[in-house]
């Protein structure tokens, strides 16, 4: 109990008052006798009376009566501007900023706020991360080493905060001096002064400076350090609806956590928080704990004492919060109540108060005025829009319209070949409109197989005057895209396309320049002068800024007036992965990464640095992309315009097939071409088509593996020789791909169940299928994409294995792959499909037109020899029995063996396979179920 104090008393307790330190009146507080309960009040703001959480709060008895005002403000006016989290409050600040220099030079530890500058930045708020309270059976030698780290495992056990001890000193001295009476918690307000010694020693442990302080007050007054540091200082913190408590590691208070029921242990901060509603319970058992002295919430008494004699809290209410973009219209104030605040919300016009969130949202053309108005209220903090954001919609912030879709009008596009302009679908053509509304600068992120091929190549050529065009793809579609600048834009002789097919060549010898992510690393130091228009196909290949691909696109790109990103997965798990990209088109967005990842990457700092694999914020970051960059629309948005298949012919990479590969391939096509017996020119046959499938091994593999990388999650592969099967299982195996496989040696018992294995797989499958054995009887229609690594002669089979997906249950486009290599014995293969499909569409038997995806492949036959090639072909694959020999030869090819139908040694694969993957494998049961089931032909839809 206080002593009744003399006037004089009260005069020195009133003359020092001004400069007593806040820990030093804590401590006083704590020696004080407990009072009895009665009913408490909040002594906040009135508005927390009223309205918030705070009406939920339970009443409890009695409290410590002064820490709220003595430790309740917070140096507002030194609050960073970035610093609106409530979660990152901080709460010890400094006065002015020589104090603040001065402490950060003998503070080393980094700090566990997100909200400061990138990692080494100094700034103010970064000085006092959240005291560490000891995790779960962690013990306080365990987790701080020793006293003056604690609170931080980095922390320096030498530190120590000289610059400024003088200063502080003084101002304890001064302090102890006023608190040599028990007035010291007399009821007046606490001044500015006060205030400032309390905080002019921030650490990262609050409590380890004031120990050393007070330390060293107790040396100069020739007392015992043991009392001072007997109680150890923690605050409370309000986190919306819950509060935290930060502090070093206290056995005793551990206790008091871990027996209030919302408790909840925060690794990433190390500290705990509760909900509200246990604030009074934790305030009074900590009151009781002799060891700890707990600052409560600023401007909340949880007690029923509440104040002493202070002034009550409204005036020191503070509110932080900030505006989150929720529609291309609306804007949301994400903050906690004040009455001022919503007096200030209810002036706008727009106002619209959300029930479920509970919170309040505003037209955007507010959003200017209202931030203006809450700077006026000294209590408020709004933090506006990022200025990435109101630039983006600058137009709205100016007078909102209305229309949920922004306005982009229809491109003149005369310029562009008919023939593309003419085939384009109309949501196609909406794409093309808004790339031109952006000036050729745009990520079109539509879902995969929409044509982002069809409108890239339109864009490109809206900007022809720009060219040279280069266009940089994975490896493995090369020759696609060239066959896609041949298909749709006529007025292109062939001749201008430039395909890069080696470090050797050259980048800029077409006015269409095709290359591969990995030889433009290679090449980009042959330019000269710049491209003015660039496409890069699967973009998210440029992810990682750290990857050479990036590094040699991404300077190219900063230079380009026109870009032109493709990708349907842009990012495949997080936000971050969508940086490079956002430069990449607009290099003004977020020029430093570091604000990008704190507001949608929910960057932490770590004792490693700052970890931005986090997602926050993506409603904003979507409506901020699809207004300024990024186009996006799913295959179920457009299915109405899409057709139930969509073929796609894939001319793999001749470069992959080795010179060994080739030699023996043209080996064995001129033995087709010479005069020998029939017996001779069908073993021939037989030799090529295995070459074919040796030669291709690689090609497929990187295709697969490229779809692999661009997000594809199950797809079926349909291969025919065996080899070519062990091969894709083998490297799926090796890449740890969940797959199953189905040939001629699966029993007719474990079919279904790996069928039902793949379509009941949630994440990455990929079905490695026997064209023979596997083509009907069985339903995947879990997938939407069917790639086929060799062709078949019979196109029945094909189009049955094709209706594997595109059946009953299937609710998407499908897509088609056709892998054809040039110079094997798909140059063949391929026409004779075509031409058979073409007479069963005569008679009326086939809707399907594979020759749609052809037009380009006019080089075939233009030598005699192949013409005589093909129509051995035709003859061999009309002839009775002749199936059964090449299903038979295809089964039993080895690649390693000398005889007539094999040769070569695995080692002329190519360069991405090794030997073993082209071991015989062991006999095996065959089993050739297909059969001509012409009425597959007609779509089951
Ligand atoms: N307007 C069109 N007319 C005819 N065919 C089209 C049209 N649009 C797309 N296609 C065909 O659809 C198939 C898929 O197109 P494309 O390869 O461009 O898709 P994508 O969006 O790039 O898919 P992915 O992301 O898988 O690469 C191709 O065979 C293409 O020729």
């Amino acid at each position: 109990m206080s002593l009744p104090l003399t006037e004089e008393q009260k005069k020195k307790i009133e003359a020092n008052r001004q400069k007593a330190l806040a820990r030093r009146a804590g401590k006083l507080l704590a020696e004080q006798p407990q009072s009895t309960g009665s009913a408490s009040s909040f002594a906040a703001s009135p508005s927390q009376s009223k309205q918030g959480p705070s009406q939920n709060f339970s009443r409890g008895p009695s409290k410590p009566k002064s820490h709220s005002v003595l430790f309740g403000q917070q140096n507002l006016g030194n609050s960073s501007r970035g610093d609106q989290r409530p979660h990152n409050s901080h709460h010890y600040q400094l006065s002015t900023p020589e104090q603040v220099q001065r402490i950060w030079k003998n503070q080393e530890m980094p700090t566990a706020c997100p909200n400061q500058g990138p990692p080494n930045q100094t700034t103010l708020s970064g000085l006092s991360p959240p005291l560490a309270q000891g995790p779960p059976n962690v013990s306080s030698q365990q987790l701080f080493g020793c006293k003056i780290s604690q609170g931080h495992p980095q922390a320096s056990c030498q530190t120590e905060l000289t610059s400024d001890a003088n200063t502080t000193d003084e101002l304890l001295v001064k302090a102890k001096s006023s608190q040599e009476t028990p007035a010291s918690s007399s009821s007046q307000p606490t001044s500015d002064l006060e205030l400032e010694a309390r905080t002019a020693k921030p650490s990262t442990s609050g409590q380890n400076t004031s120990d050393i302080h007070e330390g060293r007050l107790q040396e100069k007054l020739g007392t015992s350090p043991q009392k001072a540091v007997s109680s150890q200082k923690g605050l409370c913190v309000r986190e919306g609806e819950r509060f935290s408590v930060k502090i070093g590691y206290n056995a005793e208070l551990l206790a008091v956590f871990k027996s209030l029921p919302s408790r909840i242990y925060d690794p990433t901060t190390k500290t705990w928080n509760f909900s509200l509603t246990d604030y009074s319970a934790l305030l009074e058992a900590a009151q009781r704990l002799h060891t700890v002295t707990l600052q409560p919430l600023a401007g909340v008494d949880g007690s029923s004492g509440g104040q002493i004699g202070l002034p009550s809290a409204p005036s020191l209410a503070f509110v932080k919060g900030r505006c989150m973009l929720i529609s291309r219209a609306r804007f949301e104030v994400d903050i906690s109540y004040s009455e001022d605040l919503i007096a200030l919300f209810k002036q706008m016009d727009s106002r619209k108060y959300d029930v479920t969130t509970r919170k309040w949202n505003f037209l955007l053309e507010d959003h200017n005025k209202l931030i203006t108005r809450a700077r006026s209220l000294p209590q408020v903090q709004l933090e506006p829009l990022p200025k990435t954001v109101t630039l983006a919609f600058s137009s709205q912030l100016e007078k909102t319209s209305l229309c949920l879709t922004a306005d982009i009008p229809e491109a003149d596009l005369s310029e562009v070949d008919d023939k593309l302009v003419s085939n384009l679908m109309p949501f196609q053509r909406a794409g093309v409109n808004f790339a031109i509304a952006k000036r050729g600068r745009l990520l079109l992120a539509d879902d995969m197989g929409l044509g982002k091929t069809i409108q890239a190549i339109c864009i490109a050529t809206f900007y022809r005057k720009e060219w040279p065009l280069l266009v940089v793809v994975p490896s493995s579609v090369r020759f696609t895209w060239e066959q896609a600048f041949l298909r749709w834009l006529p007025s292109l002789s062939p001749e201008r396309i430039n395909v890069v097919v080696n470090g050797k060549g050259c980048l800029t010898a077409g006015l269409v320049n095709i290359v591969s992510f990995d030889l433009l690393s290679k090449l980009e130091r042959q330019l000269k002068t710049s491209f003015k228009v660039v496409i890069i196909d699967e973009s998210h290949f440029l992810k990682n800024i750290k990857t050479a691909r990036c590094r040699a696109a991404v300077p190219i790109l900063k230079v380009a007036k026109r870009v032109i990103l493709l990708s349907g997965t842009p990012a495949m798990s997080r936000p971050a992965e969508l940086y490079t990209q956002i430069i990449a088109v607009k290099p003004t967005f977020f020029p430093q990464f570091h604000a990008f990842g704190l507001r949608y990457c929910d960057a932490k700092r770590q004792h490693w640095g700052w970890d931005y694999s986090g997602s926050s914020n993506l409603g904003e970051l979507k409506l901020l992309l699809e207004e300024a960059i990024m186009l996006r629309r799913l295959k179920s948005d457009v299915l109405s315009q899409l057709p139930a298949k969509q073929r796609k012919m894939v001319v793999v990479a001749p470069g992959r097939i080795s010179a060994k590969a080739r030699a023996s391939l043209a080996a064995a096509a001129k033995e087709m071409t010479r005069k020998i017996t029939k017996e001779q020119q069908k073993e021939a046959l037989i030799v090529f088509f295995n070459r074919t499938a040796e030669a291709k091994i690689p090609c497929v593999i990187e295709y697969i593996l490229d779809l692999l990388e661009s997000g594809r999650e199950k797809f079926l592969v349909f291969a025919h020789h065996k080899v070519v099967l062990d091969a894709i299982t083998k490297e799926l195996e090796r890449k740890h791909v969940p797959h199953i496989r189905i040939d001629g040696s699966t029993l007719s018992a474990d079919r279904e169940a790996l069928c039902q294995q793949f379509q009941l797989s949630e994440r990455h499958s990929v079905a490695v299928l026997s064209i023979t054995a596997a083509n009907m009887g069985l339903t995947f229609s879990s997938a939407d994409l069917v790639v086929f690594a060799e062709l078949f002669w019979n196109p029945g089979v094909l189009i049955q294995a094709e209706d594997r997906v595109h059946r009953i249950g299937q609710t998407s486009s499908v897509g088609i792959h056709y892998l054809v290599a040039r110079g094997t014995a798909d140059d063949y293969l391929w026409p004779l499909i075509q031409e058979k499909i073409k007479v069963l569409g005569e008679a009326g038997l086939s809707e399907t037109n594979f020759s749609e995806m052809t037009e380009a492949t006019n080089y075939l036959y233009k030598d005699p020899k192949q013409q005589m090639i093909y129509d051995l072909f035709q003859k061999s694959f009309e002839e009775d029995g002749t199936d059964m020999e090449l299903l038979e030869a295809a089964e039993s090819f080895d690649p390693g063996s000398a005889s007539g139908t094999s040769g070569s040694s695995s080692c002329d694969l190519g360069d991405t396979l090794d030997e073993s993957s082209l071991s015989a494998s062991p006999p095996t049961k065959r089993r050739f179920e297909f059969f001509d089931n012409w009425d597959s032909f007609t779509s089951p839809f």
